[in-house]
């Protein structure tokens, strides 16, 4: 079997290198003379998987390490006969603690805490429903849109977009791309929704780039400079509009999903389901492919208020503005598109804020629900500290 592979995925040659034959590439460079004589591809976002890409191949199988599909025209691969997979959630956690993450710097720059403002979750899914479900056990208030899901389970608990627009002070956006139909996001946030955001109102979006009308953000960003702008995905990537680039208050290259527990999450999934679907047996458990985290273990005790004990946990594990920083350096140094993509090659080692365990000191026990609520593990037994000495 040969099997030709993005060489930024992790965990490809202990899973898939007693199957076959691996070649590993820049995910740029795969194209249908790469994947001619290959059975299986594994992709990351930026590979297009189209008919022109598999046509000429014998591929019989097509893995995407990624929770977005947009990237691949899975209608080619079916009438081909070519077996799908994706890796729906894989990395929905490490989005969520890149979004808190960013929120809270925000909140910090701007002299204000998180429970002060009420947010919008714009698709509720995998991310989305966890970002919901962290912010809540926060006490922060929010609220939901997501068209396709209160059709289904009914309007209770869910907002239109236009309503959560007018009722909210902080966007969260995490819909997939979607090109047409009742539900398409493409440009979701256009001219006029933009144009609708109430002065101060923080706009993320760490959906696809193109739910959101980038010129139309740059306008509004150019002629007012009344919202802030948290970007990781943008339009026309890696080659990102710079102008906007420059107005983003915190713009980072879509990396919001790069920890390397949902990366190698990812590989695990694609493999296990290759395995099933070619009845091949499982040898590697996800377990084996993780290594423990650098930092496993802070301990905190009193002093600090509940968001500043937040945010130092937070920065301990995922300091967004450190992504924020390594894409302006990259891409000055090498210009937009060389450092957008520089930014998003090589070895992933942020770790989820689960990987990280938070010794509470007596006068650090009540945050045990509330850092538990973000997302991190507690160990709550008493410690004894040297200033608790008579
Ligand atoms: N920035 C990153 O690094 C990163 C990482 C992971 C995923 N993503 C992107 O985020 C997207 C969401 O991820 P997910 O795992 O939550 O996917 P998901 O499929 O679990 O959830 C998407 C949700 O969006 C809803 N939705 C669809 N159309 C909508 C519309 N018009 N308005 C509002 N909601 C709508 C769906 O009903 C669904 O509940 C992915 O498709 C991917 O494109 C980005
Ligand atoms: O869809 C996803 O899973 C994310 O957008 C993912 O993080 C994209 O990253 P890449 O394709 O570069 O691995």
């Amino acid at each position: 079997m040969h099997i030709v592979a993005d060489r930024d995925i992790p965990g490809v040659d202990t899973c898939f290198g007693e199957w076959g034959r691996l070649t590993r590439l820049p995910g740029r460079e795969i194209d249908a003379r790469a994947v001619r004589d290959a059975d299986v591809l594994l992709t990351r976002s930026i590979t297009r998987v189209d008919d022109a890409l598999v046509a000429d191949s014998r591929l019989r199988f097509v893995g995407t390490c990624t929770i977005g599909t947009d990237h691949v025209d899975q209608t080619a691969l079916t009438s081909r006969g070519i077996g799908f997979a994706s890796a729906p959630g894989c990395n929905a956690e490490a989005v969520v603690d890149q979004v808190l993450s960013s929120l809270l710097t925000i909140a910090e720059r701007e002299g204000t805490e998180l429970d002060e403002r009420r947010v919008g979750v714009v698709g509720v899914g995998n991310v989305g429903g966890r970002l919901f479900q962290r912010l809540s056990a926060l006490g922060i208030d929010c609220l939901c849109c997501d068209p396709p899901r209160a059709q289904a389970e009914g309007d209770d608990g869910y907002v239109d977009l236009d309503t959560l627009i007018a009722l909210c002070d902080v966007i969260c956006l995490h819909t997939p791309l979607i090109p047409e139909g009742r539900y398409a996001t493409y440009h979701l946030f256009d001219d006029a929704r933009i144009e609708a955001l109430a002065p101060e109102t923080w706009l993320l979006n760490a959906g696809r780039g193109e739910c959101l009308d980038g010129d139309a953000l740059l306008r509004r960003l150019s002629r007012r400079g009344d919202i802030t702008a948290i970007l990781d995905v943008w339009e026309r990537e890696p080659d990102i509009d710079q102008a906007l680039w420059q107005r983003v208050a915190i713009a980072t290259p879509h990396v919001a999903g790069y920890s390397l527990d949902g990366k190698l999450r990812a590989t695990h999934m694609i493999y296990t389901a290759l395995a099933d679907q070619w009845g091949m047996p499982k040898c590697h458990a996800f377990e084996e492919l993780t290594p423990p985290p650098s930092l496993s273990r802070l301990v905190l005790d009193g002093g600090l208020t509940p968001w500043e004990a937040l945010r130092l946990c937070v920065r301990a594990v995922h300091d967004v503005r450190r992504d924020h920083d390594r894409l302006a350096l990259a891409c000055r140094k090498r210009g937009m598109g060389a450092g957008f993509d520089g930014c998003r090659a090589g070895k992933v080692r942020r770790r989820e804020f689960s990987t990280l365990t938070v010794e509470l000191g007596a006068d650090a026990a009540d945050y045990a629900s509330w850092l538990a609520a973000a997302g991190f593990s507690i160990h709550t037994s008493t410690i004894i500290t040297d200033r608790k000495t008579p």
